[in-house]
């Protein structure tokens, strides 16, 4: 299974979305990598020049890989698995209102799944699950981790 092999891993925003402010969008990816980092050795930090493991952007209908996105609703984003060149980045589709609040989809609810895939999970089948399929707003102050997701990310990159 793809994982990183580095602790360290780094990430770059590549460009913003209208619908949050800058230091909004900042915040709720910063807050997303905090979510595995809290339970594994890995360590994130953004970069804003040079290359980058993870990069991130927001884009529409088709966006310069293979997996073009679908206008409002449906697919919200999609990572790739880790790896190098297109390895772990994550694209947001900006046809989705974006938002901080339960309003539109929650930017820090869908990138702190997406970065689950960026570092190596799959969908998880137990309901309540971050790494389960559909999304479903829970406030983020609220926000936990479920078990099934701990045991994911820690048996690829331990405790
Ligand atoms: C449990 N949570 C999920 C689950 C799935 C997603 C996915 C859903 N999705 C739509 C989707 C649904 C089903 C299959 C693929 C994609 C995305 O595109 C990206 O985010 C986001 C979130 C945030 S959450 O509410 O904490
Ligand atoms: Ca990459
Ligand atoms: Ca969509
Ligand atoms: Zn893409
Ligand atoms: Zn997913």
């Amino acid at each position: 299974r793809p994982r990183w092999t580095r602790k360290l891993i780094t990430y770059r925003i590549l460009n913003f979305t209208p619908d949050l402010s800058t230091t909004d969008v900042i915040e709720a990816i910063q807050n997303a990598f905090k979510v595995w980092s809290d339970v594994t050795p890995l360590q994130f930090r953004r970069v804003s020049s040079e290359e980058a493991d993870i990069l991130i952007r927001f884009a529409s209908r088709s966006h310069g890989d293979s997996f073009p996105f679908d206008g409002p609703g449906n697919i919200l984003a999609h990572a790739f698995a880790p790896g190098s060149g297109i390895g772990g980045d994550s694209h947001f589709d900006e046809d989705e209102k974006w938002s901080k609040t339960s309003a539109g989809f929650n930017l820090f609810l869908v990138a702190a799944h997406e970065f689950g895939h960026a570092l190596g999970l799959d969908h998880s089948n137990v309901p309540g699950a971050l790494m389960f399929p559909t999304y479903s707003y829970v406030n983020p102050s609220k926000f936990q981790l479920s078990r099934d997701d701990i045991r994911g990310i820690q048996s690829l990159y331990g405790r």
